[in-house]
């Protein structure tokens, strides 16, 4: 049974991360290598309790559910069930928290990756009892996007799977089982076949940023929170499918690169919010705002969604 988790990265991901799984009574250990980051995540980790607060998701009793950070990551892992990865996507950066945490951990201890699409076979490469590694993706934000995508690398024991997706149903959350380790796995190659359009609209003129975000939250997303894809294609036709993508699909950007417009701007150190400019230019009085408004409305579709208003 899963008891003691570890948590190794506190940037986007592992705050939200580890306020969830403490909310759902496990005791929460974590671990990143950036003194700045472990700072950061202790307001990160308030900001998300208040969030899952206004879900309704209910406090454990008193003593059940945890977090404590440290800068030791022989402390973060020792005596840990399950040590989530969440450091950036790069191989040889998880490769090296994988060969560091190897000799600290039982050989039981099951590793996941939070890698939003690196083949969990890739990664299995990197450590040893490999059926013990498996892909526990999560969504951002961690706290209030229910879905987890499981998924087994060639090596992984079948009995892990089904230990992850247990865990993540006890707490209240979505798994969603990946059958195939594909690159991007389920959510991302659905997410970026998205991205890459829309990139290629913007880039060509097409449509201007705001206008190309207003028809595709209020044309597509919110309408697909209700009716999933292959709902939406009953829905539509599927006689209206064919004659639509008889034409349309050669016309779909098909690049296999990244975008120049992409390009630029991270050359330009314009990586978004966490940059103050992207695709958009944020002051941080605007980003807080931002995050506060977008968390009310998440909360509130999610309460509807979920049958509870
Ligand atoms: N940002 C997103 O929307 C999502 C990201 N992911 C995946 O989750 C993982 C983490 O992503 P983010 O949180 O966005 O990255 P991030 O870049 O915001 O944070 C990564 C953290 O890892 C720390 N770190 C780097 N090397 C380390 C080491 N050797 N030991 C301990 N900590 C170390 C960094 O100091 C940083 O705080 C990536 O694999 C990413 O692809 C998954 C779902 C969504
Ligand atoms: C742009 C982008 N890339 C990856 C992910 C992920 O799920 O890994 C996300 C996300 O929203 O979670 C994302 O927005």
């Amino acid at each position: 049974m899963i008891q003691r988790i570890a948590i190794i990265g506190l940037g986007t991901m592992g705050p939200g991360m580890a306020a969830r799984l403490a909310r759902g009574g496990l005791q929460v250990v974590a671990y990143d290598v950036a003194p700045a980051a472990i700072e950061r995540a202790g307001s990160m980790l308030g900001v998300a309790e208040g969030v899952l607060d206004a879900l309704g998701i209910a406090v454990p009793p008193a003593g059940a559910g945890t977090v404590r950070f440290t800068d030791d990551i022989a402390d973060a892992v020792s005596g840990a069930d399950l040590v989530i990865e969440n450091v950036p996507e790069n191989i040889s950066i998880k490769a090296d928290v994988y060969r560091t945490i190897d000799s600290l951990i039982a050989s039981d201890t099951i590793v996941a990756s939070d890698t939003s699409g690196i083949p969990i076979t890739k990664l299995q490469a990197h450590i040893s009892h490999p059926e013990r590694m498996v892909g526990m993706h999560w969504s951002n934000p961690p706290h209030i996007i229910p879905m987890i995508e499981v998924i087994a690398g060639e090596k992984t024991a079948p009995h892990i799977v089904t230990t992850i997706r247990d865990l993540i149903r006890s707490i209240g959350l979505l798994p969603v089982v990946v059958k195939k380790d594909v690159p991007g796995f389920v959510e991302n190659r659905v997410l970026y076949a998205l991205l890459r359009e829309a990139v290629d609209l913007v880039e060509r003129g097409v449509i201007e940023p705001e206008d190309l975000d207003t028809c595709v939250s209020w044309g597509i997303g919110y309408k697909i929170a209700v009716i999933g894809p292959m709902a939406l294609l009953d829905m539509a036709g599927l006689d209206i499918y064919k004659s639509v993508s008889s034409f349309l699909n050669a016309d779909l950007s098909n690049r296999d690169d990244v975008a120049p417009m992409v390009l630029e701007k991270t050359n330009a150190s314009k990586l978004g919010i966490k940059s103050g400019e992207g695709m958009f230019s944020y002051t941080p009085e605007q980003t807080k705002a931002l995050q506060g408004e977008r968390a009310r409305k998440l909360v509130a579709v999610r309460r509807i969604l979920e049958g509870r208003e």
